[in-house]
């Protein structure tokens, strides 16, 4: 205990909060769950946060109350309960790691405010496959650039059916790292689906399409349409440890960084913890 990393999961009732609350106390040697905070009314409220998350007790109850001895916070909540966790972070200078997606404009730039008085990372996905193939995605838009006959380049998503945001904040920040390889003149569309006499496609669209579908944990599938051949460069989890694993490396990050000391005050993402900032894009 005494050299762990104090944890406190924000959300930590539901299906991400239960997975890192269990991953976290499965790596005892890094880290120890003090704080369970989810909201006042949620039926788990009281109940051990091992216990609901299907492990052994992590003598942390679940409670919307937080623990005056923290760490670091890691966060998968809902957009409407991101204020309040990144203020308490603010006034008690903790370290923050936010994987909330659904953000609005204004809550994206609180979080910029943040992160000038504490370190926060920030990233729609936490896993590595993901961030490494929206590397992969910059670099397949910039080499199919002046392609002969031009490319269209589509973003399908598919999740469970009890996600609460479309299109997802991980098809967003594609669209958005893919619009940036673009370079087009005009500037990028971003088509949400289509219906109607929609026209013709044109060259410097890209389209998201949101499917919910069953318990699917999360895939992304990038198409590439040229004129007589395609590339589909898909992504998919098997469960949701992958962006659980992220978020802890996040947080081991955020407080030893890559030589054993705290990151400073600034807004990070998963490029930043994974090395994969300078990446040739
Ligand atoms: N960046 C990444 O890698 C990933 C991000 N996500 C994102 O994380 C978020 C959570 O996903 P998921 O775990 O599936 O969602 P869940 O709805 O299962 O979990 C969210 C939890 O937060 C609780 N909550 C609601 N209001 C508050 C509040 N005011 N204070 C504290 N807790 C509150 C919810 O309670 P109640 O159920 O009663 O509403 C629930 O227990 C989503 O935005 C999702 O898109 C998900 C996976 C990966
Ligand atoms: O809600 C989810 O489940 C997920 N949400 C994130 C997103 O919106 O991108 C990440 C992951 O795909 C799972």
């Amino acid at each position: 205990m005494s050299n762990t990393i104090k944890l406190a999961v924000h959300g930590a009732a539901g299906r991400m909060g239960q997975r890192v609350v269990a991953l976290a106390a499965e790596d005892g040697e890094n880290f120890t769950v003090v704080g369970a905070i989810d909201h006042a009314h949620h039926p788990k409220v009281g109940q051990d946060a091992g216990t609901v998350a299907g492990i052994a007790p992590v003598d942390a109850s679940i409670s919307p109350d937080w623990p005056s001895d923290v760490d670091i916070v890691i966060d998968f909540s809902l957009p409407e309960a991101i204020d309040g966790c990144v203020a308490h972070c603010v006034a008690h200078a903790s370290p923050l790691v936010v994987a909330t997606t659904g953000l609005s404009e204004s809550q994206k730039q609180s979080l910029a405010n943040a992160a000038q008085s504490i370190p926060i990372v920030w990233a729609p996905s936490m896993s590595l496959a993901v961030n490494l193939s929206m590397r992969m995605a910059q670099q397949i838009t910039s080499a199919l650039r002046d392609v002969a006959g031009g490319v269209d380049i589509e973003i399908l998503e598919r999740h469970h059916r009890f996600k609460a945001d479309a299109p997802s904040g991980t098809a967003l920040k594609f669209g958005e790292l893919i619009g940036e390889a673009m370079d087009e003149a005009p500037p990028v569309m971003h088509v949400h689906g289509r219906e109607g006499h929609t026209g013709q496609r044109t060259r410097n669209e890209i389209g998201y399409h949101a499917i919910r579908v069953g318990d699917n944990p999360g895939e992304h599938t990038i198409v590439f349409g040229m004129l007589g051949e395609r590339i589909e460069l898909n992504v998919a989890a098997s469960n949701r440890d992958c962006y659980a694993a992220g978020a802890l490396a996040a947080a081991k990050w955020l407080m030893r960084g890559q030589d054993g000391k705290p990151m400073p005050a600034g807004l990070y993402n998963m490029f930043d913890v994974l090395g994969m900032a300078d990446a040739a894009k």
